[in-house]
């Protein structure tokens, strides 16, 4: 339990101040509560033993107590709403800030991973969070009322301590396995994470082929569903049982000091049924305790859950971004060089490299090579998605050092075959609307889409019209190379043609562009300024008078 509000309060994104404030609210509500039943023993003893002395004072002391109890619960649960609000909030924000900072690899790593802890971690880490407040509120009056029943009979207080240590005692053994069983419950949530994308995301195949939905359903999803019903329920069960067994010794000693105690420790009886109303009073506070055990222990599974996630989607040197004058650092190259670049997915899996090439200024290089041959790899390396094991950049003969490394994703703008087409010119500061009018003009998009309020009137497009919006946004963003993996697929012929013969040297003459493309269409090979095969993840180069018989009228069919 320490090591769990020891971790809450690591946490930045819980505001401990407010936590530390709304428990002294807490505590002062619930000591008002405490006074009124020590009134309220006052009065009795009052009235049964005429030895006390007469006290007229006694409803003022009620009506203060219920007014503070009043004022501070008005405020505490006000601000205990907003409060879980704002912890929700923050924790979203934090991940989501660390998913778009985190490396490329990592994430498609750690997808179901994110999902879950965006929809059940923060969950329970706001609970829990909450829970702090009633925790240490409880824990106070706790004290409280230990100290006040001290001060009625110590032989029956010294009795209490150890019929509740025993209670307390059995109840944490018993948790542990409750711990257990949510540690395993928490594991599932990925899996089921995992299952619910594949049906969304392939929700168009199983429209068409239900069977597909109900096998994934019946096979995976039931299986998971049920199997985290059960294991939770399990829990939350185990841990009521232990609640019951101690609540069950706590009213075993209600029942002793009322029937046995006058006799047995000679106490008179206005002490007993104070002491009664006392251990009544004391129940609540113990049970809140009790209660909270479960969602502080889910809570700390989360929190680890969470933690992990963080130290999965960073890496060594954190990707925040670079400096807005360094941005542009390396824009002017002549000569952007990759020597020895080498990646592999993991020992024994697929690896490219190592590929040494230069890439001149207004360079057009088409890329080709059969499925699977490592173009896109090789690509997501270049772009520096992926850390190269191997390798360096160059620009202009001048090796990029380790701390400028990030200025080289600055050079590039991409279009990939599995694009997404934004509906914004997000991270572009100032667009230029002449440009823009003047792209869709160039990719004949004119008549179908127009620059509204800053952005594209519609992106509800053909998938080839869409890619023709990604390319546009791509140019607007003003960076020297753009790397296009198999763009014109999806183009018609008119356009196809038109892009190879018409928009790439206009692009690259007038645009001062650099040009590295995966492409298939060989019809087109002639365009390229340099042709590069990929083969088993080695790149060849192909000369341009051994590329001239591939362009007779023979070989092109
Ligand atoms: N995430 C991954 N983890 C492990 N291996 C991968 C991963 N992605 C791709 N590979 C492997 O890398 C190899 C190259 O894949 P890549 O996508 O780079 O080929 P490609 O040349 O672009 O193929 P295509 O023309 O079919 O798009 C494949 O054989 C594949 O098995």
């Amino acid at each position: 339990m320490k090591n769990d509000l020891i971790e809450l309060s690591k946490s930045k994104m819980i505001p401990i101040k407010s936590i530390v404030g709304y428990s002294i609210l807490a505590i002062i509500s619930g000591m008002s509560g405490f006074a009124f039943i020590t009134v309220i023993n006052k009065v009795i003893s009052m009235s049964i033993n005429p030895e006390i002395p007469q006290n007229g004072n006694y409803l003022y002391m009620f009506i203060g107590a219920i007014v503070v109890f009043f004022i501070t619960r008005r405020w505490l649960s006000g601000g205990v709403i907003s409060l879980s609000q704002k912890i929700f909030c923050n924790m979203r924000k934090d991940v989501m800030k660390l998913v778009i900072k985190a490396p490329y690899r990592n994430l498609q790593e750690s997808k179901d991973q994110i999902y879950a802890t965006l929809t059940s971690d923060v969950h329970s880490i706001t609970n829990a969070s909450l829970s702090v407040i009633t925790f240490f509120s409880s824990i106070i009056l706790i004290i409280a009322c230990f100290v006040y029943m001290a001060y009625l009979s110590l032989s029956l207080f010294g009795l209490s301590i150890g019929i509740i240590a025993i209670g307390v005692g059995i109840y944490l053994l018993r948790s542990r396995k409750s711990d257990k069983l949510l540690k395993q419950a928490r594991e599932l949530e990925s899996d089921f994470m995992n299952t619910f994308n594949s049906i969304i995301d392939g929700a168009k195949e199983i429209n068409i082929n239900l069977d597909k939905g109900f096998d994934i359903y019946n096979d995976k999803l039931v299986g998971i569903v049920d199997k985290g019903e059960k294991t939770y329920t399990k829990a939350f069960v185990h841990y009521v049982n232990s609640e019951l067994v101690s609540q069950i010794l706590f009213y075993g000693l209600i029942t002793f000091v009322l029937i046995y105690s006058g006799s047995l420790l000679e106490l008179p009886i206005d002490v007993i049924i104070g002491f009664v109303l006392i251990l009544l009073y004391l129940l609540g506070p113990i049970v809140s305790v009790m209660t909270l055990m479960p969602s502080m222990n889910q809570a700390k599974v989360s929190l680890g859950k969470m933690n992990k996630l963080k130290n999965d989607l960073k890496q060594m040197e954190y990707n925040d971004g670079i400096e807005e004058k360094e941005k542009r650092k390396f824009h002017d190259f002549n000569v952007f060089g990759l020597r020895d670049y080498s990646f592999s997915y993991g020992k024994d899996k697929f690896s490219v490299g190592p590929i040494n090439l230069n890439i001149n200024r207004n360079d057009v290089i088409f890329i080709h090579g059969g499925n699977g041959a490592g173009k896109t790899t090789f690509i997501n390396t270049v772009l520096r998605l992926y850390d190269l094991d191997k390798g360096n950049a160059y620009i202009n003969d001048q090796v990029v050092s380790e701390e400028d490394i990030d200025g080289i994703k600055e050079l590039f703008s991409p279009v990939f075959s599995d694009f997404y087409l934004f509906d914004d010119f997000y991270g572009i500061e100032n667009v230029d609307i002449k440009k823009v009018n003047y792209f869709l003009r160039l990719f004949e998009m004119e008549e179908k889409v127009t620059l509204k309020d800053g952005k594209f009137s519609s992106i509800d497009l053909s998938t080839g019209q869409r890619k023709r919006l990604a390319l546009i946004s791509s140019l607007i963003e003003d960076r020297p190379i753009l790397v296009l993996d198999e763009w014109a697929a999806d183009q018609d012929p008119y356009f196809r043609h038109k892009f190879y013969t018409e928009i790439i040297p206009e692009i690259v003459r007038e645009h001062d562009k650099t040009i590295i493309a995966i492409t298939h269409d060989d019809k087109y090979y002639d365009q390229a300024d340099r042709l590069l095969k990929m083969e088993y993840g080695t790149l060849v180069e192909f000369q341009k008078k051994e590329l001239e018989p591939m362009f007779s009228p023979m070989s092109m069919g």
